[in-house]
């Protein structure tokens, strides 16, 4: 395929327009203190060379039920946006509670009459691979089209995004034949085995920051396991799961196994999560509407449910440590994808002796990010997803300043078109501020002060969330206390955001129930069925 430029193939305006001005502060001055003259200068140099990369096009903007691309039933279409700009890209079709019947049927009919649960582990496992290959295949222009919806940095997409989603199938798909249940040893008049099979339907609601990654970790293990699967996009990026949809079909697998349905969540999802004829429910999002489906699920069929959502992460610099690459690994752990990750290391301890010097380099590395047009080379940052999302955060650097923590820099949006926040950061943040206990799900460090390990972990665990944690330090001692005495489902030791797929991640508290990827994700698709037979043909047979 020929190689063009991003700028011919998207609408030359909104290319051009997504150029970033200078930067200005949007906010006007609250009560909490604020250095510098509030006028920030962003290193746009890296930024400046446009990338080539291969055609895309949006060619999948239709429901996908039993293998067959189909409009929703009521006709009607929704729009789906590029952030840069916030110009509509695509209508797709809106799904609803009708659409949900139609591809929860076609789930049904495909566990329960055809070959997918039957088939041996092994020829689904070749699925699984084929479908990887394809995706190889096809990885340039699905990096591109994530970007053009999701906003993320190209390169992020294609070079760490895309093979981390084929790597994800070739390790479910290794799963595929390795599945089996026990011999138990029991009374000694028995043998019992455990068989562990498929659950059945699975419904799965996926959010929109990491649209394929989230389909990856839900699907990959439901297929492995044998289940049939109804899919149920974020509205804001319905676009790369359809095509990735559409290529599971090249590579084999059987109508009605995997059905995508676009949709908004109050409509299509909660149809989903409240179906009399769903077996299981995987959702990932935030807390509050984890809440709303998990009742769902209890009020309709009691099904299970697993529920990855929201975070607060500390991430915590102790004193022994390079403070510059503390420093780098911090600015990482929360700038990392817009902020938009649930497990963002969103509040950053650091020890006092060490704090100042931190702060200032903390600083200095924000005013060095490059944020812009994330179809760039060396953009570390692109807008925020939409709107909504883009005046959230704002909300909560207006709530940073008034509740009189200091604006250290940032505070903004950049340009005047699509939703480009200023990397922000704050010193002198409390524990019960808003913006210490809150996910913000933005470019927005609060940096804390803290003066021992007891105390730190104290404060580290004091939110309602327990995603993950960073600890920053040479030392084994504080390094082992600290990961025993977070309560959060990751710990990550001098590292940040390494999400190989054996890895299972989940979440303490309200951050969510069950595991993700690794072995354990494999029990949420799974019944263990107990088989009990006599050794002896019992005396009244
Ligand atoms: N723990 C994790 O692995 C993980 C990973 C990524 C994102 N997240 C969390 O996701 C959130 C951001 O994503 P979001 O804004 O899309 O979350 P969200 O809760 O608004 O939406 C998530 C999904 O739920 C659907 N939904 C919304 N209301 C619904 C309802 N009433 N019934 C059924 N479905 C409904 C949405 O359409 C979407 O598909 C953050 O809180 C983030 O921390 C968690």
């Amino acid at each position: 395929m020929a190689a063009r430029r991003i700028s011919s193939l998207l609408s030359r305006a909104v290319y051009a327009s997504s150029s970033i001005g200078p930067a200005s502060l949007l906010l006007s001055r609250g009560r909490g203190s604020v250095r510098g003259n509030g006028i920030k200068k962003f290193s746009t140099a890296a930024a400046t060379e446009e990338l080539i990369i291969p055609p895309v096009q949006i060619s999948y903007t239709k429901h996908l039920i039993n293998g067959q691309f189909v409009d929703a039933a009521s006709g009607k279409t929704f729009p789906a946006h590029d952030p840069r700009s916030g110009e509509v890209i695509a209508h797709v079709a809106e799904g609803d509670a009708e659409d949900i019947n139609r591809a929860v049927s076609a789930a049904r009919k495909a566990f329960d009459e055809g070959p997918w649960p039957k088939m041996s582990p092994y020829e689904r496992s070749r699925i699984l691979l084929r479908f990887a290959d394809l995706v190889e295949k096809h990885s340039d222009e699905l990096a591109a089209l994530e970007t053009w919806n999701n906003g993320k940095p190209y390169e992020q997409a294609a070079k760490s995004e895309l093979p981390l989603f084929v790597r994800l199938f070739h390790y479910y798909a290794g799963w595929a034949d390795k599945i089996h249940g026990l011999t138990v040893p029991a009374d000694g008049d028995h043998h019992v085995q455990t068989l562990h099979e498929p659950i059945g339907v699975a419904g799965q609601i996926i959010p929109w920051n990491f649209p394929l990654i989230m389909f990856a970790w839900k699907v990959g293990p439901a297929l492995a396991c044998g289940n049939t699967i109804v899919l149920k996009t974020a509205e804001q990026t319905p676009l790369t799961a359809l095509y990735v949809a559409k290529l599971f079909h090249e590579a084999g697998l059987p109508p009605g196994v995997l059905n995508v349905v676009s949709g908004y969540g109050p409509t299509a999802g909660a149809a989903l999560a409240s179906h009399m004829d769903v077996d299981k429910l995987a959702f990932t999002g935030s807390t509050d509407t984890g809440k709303i489906v998990l009742e769902l699920a209890a009020r309709s069929n009691l099904k299970p449910v697993t529920l990855e959502l929201g975070g607060k992460s500390p991430f915590i610099v102790c004193e022994d440590g390079d403070i510059d690459k503390a420093v780098e690994l911090a600015h990482f752990a929360l700038f990392f994808n817009q902020g938009q990750c649930c497990c963002a290391g969103s509040r950053t301890f650091v020890h006092e002796r060490v704090y100042d010097e931190f702060l200032e380099k903390s600083k200095k590395r924000a005013l060095r990010r490059v944020v812009g047009d994330p179809f760039k080379k060396g953009v570390e940052q692109g807008p925020q997803i939409d709107e909504e999302q883009f005046q959230k955060v704002l909300r909560y650097i207006r709530s940073g300043i008034d509740s009189n923590a200091t604006l250290e820099c940032g505070g903004g949006r950049l340009g005047n078109k699509g939703y480009f926040v200023e990397p922000t950061v704050f010193s002198d943040v409390k524990d019960d501020m808003l913006i210490a206990q809150d996910e913000i799900f933005g470019p927005v460090q609060s940096i804390l002060k803290f003066k021992d390990i007891d105390e730190v972990i104290k404060r580290a665990n004091a939110t309602r969330y327990g995603l993950a944690a960073g600890v920053f330090t040479k030392n084994i001692n504080t390094a082992n206390t600290l990961t025993r005495a977070l309560r959060a489902g990751t710990v990550w030791v001098n590292c940040f955001d390494v999400f190989d797929a054996a890895i299972p991640f989940g979440g303490y508290k309200m951050s969510g129930i069950g595991r993700e990827k690794g072995i354990y994700s494999l029990n949420n698709y799974l019944q263990v069925k107990a088989v009990v037979t006599p050794l002896k043909n019992p005396a009244w047979l």
